[in-house]
């Protein structure tokens, strides 16, 4: 079975929407970048699209690449204050040279619609998950919505990131998964993948994953976005050659991706919901 992320995402958005519509409700993400990385800025583009279907206003910062931690922060604390804006990203990665942890750290946990404030994250690890960051969030939505449950499953996460394998691991611990998180180090990979019921891969190598390391009727969740050799889009795992041996698999693209910014689109009303009280 296909994991359709990108039909799921519609869906998901349609029902922003008509939440929207229900209410009086005036939701506003801002957006931060910082230089011109180009798959940045197309991010940020899918995000500020998104809003605008769904009836999100959205405003975007745009800083130059040779901005200090400092600027950025003023930037943050500007979106902050404004009673207006209800979401605050701040695109990733940032240029070299910037303090990523303190720009975080600068987004007041009520307004971060990317769950990556310490304090968003303590309450996830701590199994009382506030805002989640998008692309863990949006696999449990697929999870969820495909009746795919982790409890008592072997889930494997490849990858240890602060914005992926680590909040994934903590939303699999929550949904009573047994939860293994390989990494660089992790020695014979293929014989910890190998044993998962459900494989989550966010490394960022393409076509890394193999059927020598899936289990026959794994759930495969592919997170990478790749591009192969001829600069052609791809993910984690080999789709072609994993696809028949999993019992489920998102594609890439079409899979992971949108329903990041679905999430953000949720968290974002959610966001806007609380603030008026609703
Ligand atoms: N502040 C954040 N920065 C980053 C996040 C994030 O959640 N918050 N995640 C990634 C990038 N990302 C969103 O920002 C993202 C990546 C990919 C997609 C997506 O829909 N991809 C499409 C393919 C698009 C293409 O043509 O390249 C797909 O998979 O179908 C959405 C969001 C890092 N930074
Ligand atoms: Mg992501």
């Amino acid at each position: 079975m296909i994991l359709n992320g990108k039909e799921l995402s519609e869906k998901r958005l349609a029902i922003v929407k008509s939440e929207i519509e229900k209410t009086d409700l005036k939701p506003c993400l801002a957006t931060v970048i910082v230089g011109e990385d180009p798959a940045s800025q197309l991010y940020v583009r899918m995000k500020h699209n998104a809003c605008g279907k769904v009836g999100i206003r959205s405003v975007g910062v745009e800083l130059p690449g040779d901005s200090m931690t400092e600027d950025v922060i003023n930037a943050v604390e500007k979106l902050n204050k404004d009673p207006a804006v209800h979401g605050i990203l701040v695109q990733l990665p940032l240029p070299r040279g910037i303090d990523t942890e303190k720009v975080i750290e600068s987004v007041i946990p009520e307004k971060d619609v990317d769950g990556f404030h310490p304090l968003n994250n303590g309450r996830l690890f701590s199994g009382r998950p506030d805002f989640v960051p998008c692309t863990p969030g949006g696999i449990m939505t697929i999870l969820r919505e495909y009746e795919i449950d982790p409890a008592g499953k072997k889930a494997v996460v490849i990858g240890r990131s602060v914005d992926v394998g680590r909040p994934m691991a903590a939303l699999l611990i929550n949904a009573d998964a047994t939860v293994t998180v390989c990494h660089s180090k992790t020695q014979n990979l293929a014989e910890e993948t190998s044993k998962a019921d459900i494989l989550i891969s966010a490394i960022g190598r393409a076509r890394f994953v193999g059927p020598e390391m899936v289990k026959k009727g794994a759930v495969v969740i592919d997170v990478g976005t790749n591009h192969d050799e001829n600069g052609k889009l791809c993910g984690d795992v080999d789709f072609e050659k994993v696809e028949p041996i999993a019992s489920a698999i998102t594609p890439v693209p079409g899979g992971v991706g949108p329903m990041t910014i679905a999430t953000l689109m949720e968290n974002t009303l959610e966001s806007a919901r609380r603030h008026a009280n609703l």
